[in-house]
């Protein structure tokens, strides 16, 4: 069976996420504002709130990593960890990802985790990187992106992994790989997932340009399948969701896998070569140079 082959074959690759963890506080469970009995009960962690509706099937997801969702190692290992858990729970069969932080969906890596650090550490944090796209990108679950806010860069390699995005309408929520305006280069698994998603001749033109889309042009590109007000992201998630539901699991997610199996299986041969070029790249002094620039522009950005 493919599907089965390529689960085994990536859960084998997979890290142990739990290993990773630092002063997080998983497993927290709280009954939802407004009650309700065990379909209505929230878990998740610090900086990850589950909200599951065991009736459904379906659980909204949401970053809460305050101010602007930045993929810390701290996120990036909640958010495989939750993800796991709903995966490995029959009960549910989709998770809506979405943003607990107001008008930002999530700003792509924390580049504090790559500024001034050793490359240990951008080793590990790369790794975690690696760890949530290909979790996400192979999930069995259906995954909807309901996108609420800014998302460039690591932002949207999370809504790239999903299966369906829609994107809240406004001028300001543009998304997109802006890598090269950082002086960084997308990593070739994302660069496939883009072209994946948008075709070839978009892609490259995207990727050197940095190109952040407002969400009329994302649409147009085909980076996001739905367009809509904002207060309407969460009900067109749902019934984004529902249409993707309808189909029967088994022969949605062998199409899947058949779809996606190669563009993992890539990273999955190449990952150690992968996570030694990301640390021999963030470390050089020129790059850092420029990264701390960027981290700087955008501190005095403010006010
Ligand atoms: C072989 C080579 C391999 C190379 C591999 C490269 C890997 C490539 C993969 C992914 C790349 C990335 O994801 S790099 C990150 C790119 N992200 C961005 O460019 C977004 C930057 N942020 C923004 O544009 C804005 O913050 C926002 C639009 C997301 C929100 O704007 P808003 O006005 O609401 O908020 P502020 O700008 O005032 O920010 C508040 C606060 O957060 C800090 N901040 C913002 N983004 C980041 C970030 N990505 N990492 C860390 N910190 C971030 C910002 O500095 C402010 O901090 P202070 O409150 O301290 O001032």
């Amino acid at each position: 069976m493919a599907l089965a082959s390529g689960v085994r074959f990536a859960e084998r690759a997979l890290l142990r996420p739990w290993a990773l963890l630092r002063g997080t506080t998983l497993g927290r469970t709280e009954p939802a504002a407004g009650g309700g009995g065990d379909g209505a009960r929230r878990f998740g962690s610090q900086r990850v709130l589950v909200e599951p509706d065991a009736a459904s099937g379906v659980a909204v997801m949401k970053l809460r990593n305050p101010p602007v969702n930045a993929l810390s190692l701290e996120l990036l290992t909640e958010l495989v960890i939750s993800l796991e858990k709903l995966e490995n729970d029959k009960t549910f069969r989709g998770v809506i990802l979405t943003s607990d932080c107001p008008r930002v969906f999530c700003a792509g890596l924390d580049l504090t985790e790559i500024c001034g650090r050793n490359p240990a550490h951008c080793a590990e944090y790369w790794k975690a990187m690696q760890e949530l796209w290909l979790r996400t990108y192979l999930s069995s679950l259906v995954l909807v992106a309901a996108i609420n806010g800014a998302c460039p860069a690591g932002g949207c390699i999370i809504a790239l992994s999903c299966d369906c995005r829609v994107l809240a309408d406004n001028p300001k929520y543009r998304i997109g790989l802006n890598e090269t305006l950082l002086g960084i280069i997308a990593p070739f698994w994302l660069k496939d997932t883009y072209v994946n998603t948008i075709g070839h001749r978009a892609s490259e033109q995207a990727l050197q340009l940095g190109s952040l889309f407002p969400p009329a042009e994302a649409l147009q590109v085909g980076l996001v399948d739905q367009v809509v007000p904002e207060d309407q992201v969460q009900s067109t998630a749902l019934s984004e969701m529902a249409r993707w539901l309808a189909v029967p699991d088994h022969a949605r997610q062998l199409t899947k896998n058949m779809m996606r199996k190669a563009t993992a299986d890539r990273l999955l041969r190449q990952r150690d070569a992968d996570t030694q070029n990301f640390v021999s790249f963030v470390c050089r002094d020129s790059i850092q140079k420029s990264l701390q620039a960027y981290l700087e522009k955008l501190r005095q950005r403010k006010g």
